[in-house]
């Protein structure tokens, strides 16, 4: 089993979590809070209460959860590749796969992935949601006071399985996005290279940025009850589960409410993506 997969998986997840932080932080508040008017008003109420900062709430379990999650994706991408087709990373620039047998491969990634996930995933929604400022005074002291305290406030409250709040809406967010996000990647790759070379820096750039988009966008409505399903439980239950959160979502907001942050996981996918798959395959062609 190469690890060469799972450590450029590791390292590229890193610098594209980094750029996308802030835009996702944005995303979180505008999913599960109902204060601000838009993309605009939580921006500048973010920066105004809580200064740049704020806007990387919750990005520290991130940064060593990403670690773990994206060489998770990347490496069991690529290994079943290579159980399903017998070839490596670099012998696939000559013998391509079946978009089949990457769709398999992609979803099979995403499903591990999100069991690795959805604990950190739930820590940093439940951070991120803090709006108190950062020079705190007495009366407005956030209830978490970083991801150790949030994991253990929850572990004692909800009990283990409050770490996996909304896992099930996770896995079938990332499950058959994820396919999509490998398939539009190699797919746009092989458009645009030679047959039989390694696709240039810009092809990656711009095959890795939509194919973000693209799996971000198909994403966001399972993106939404996830977000939705990890802040229940933190004044008492709201819902009766998954299906009950997404009843009442659109009962209450109509189908508008399954898009929203749509724009900005857009917006954050392409760069995120595009830094993440040039730095995987600059580290694979380095260690070749
Ligand atoms: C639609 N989904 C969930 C994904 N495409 N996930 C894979 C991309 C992960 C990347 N670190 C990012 O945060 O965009």
């Amino acid at each position: 089993m190469p690890v060469e997969e799972f450590v450029a998986g590791w390292i590229s997840g890193a610098v594209g979590l980094v750029l996308g932080h802030p835009f996702d932080t944005v995303k979180v508040r505008l999913q599960t809070q109902s204060t601000y008017q838009g993309i605009v008003d939580c921006v500048v109420k973010t920066y105004r209460h809580e200064s740049v900062l704020g806007f990387f709430k919750g990005m520290s379990f991130p940064i060593a959860s990403v670690a773990l999650v994206n060489s998770v994706l990347f490496g069991v991408y690529s290994n079943t590749l290579l159980a399903l087709t017998a070839t490596s990373h670099q012998e696939r620039r000559a013998q391509p796969p079946s978009y089949t047998n990457i769709f398999i491969a992609g979803c099979t990634g995403g499903l591990l992935q999100a069991y690795c996930l959805a604990p950190f995933d739930l820590i940093k929604v439940r951070l991120q949601n803090q709006t108190e400022p950062r020079m705190q005074i007495a009366s407005s002291m956030p209830r978490y006071r970083g991801p150790v305290h949030c994991a253990a406030s929850i572990l004692r409250e909800e009990g283990p399985q409050g770490l996996f709040r909304g896992s099930w809406a996770l896995v079938l967010r990332d499950t058959p996005t994820l396919g999509m996000y490998f398939v539009t990647y190699e797919g746009l790759c092989r458009q645009y290279t030679p047959e039989g070379q390694n696709p240039s820096s810009a092809t990656v750039l711009v095959a890795g940025g939509f194919a973000g988009i693209a799996s971000w966008i198909t994403a966001t409505p399972f993106d939404v009850i996830k977000s939705r399903m990890q802040m229940d439980g933190l004044k008492g239950r709201k819902y009766g589960g998954m299906l009950d959160c997404m009843a009442s979502s659109f009962r209450q907001e109509g189908i508008g409410v399954f898009f929203k942050g749509m724009t900005l996981n857009s917006a954050r996918a392409f760069p995120v993506n595009a830094a993440t798959f040039l730095s995987y395959e600059y580290l694979l062609r380095l260690w070749r």
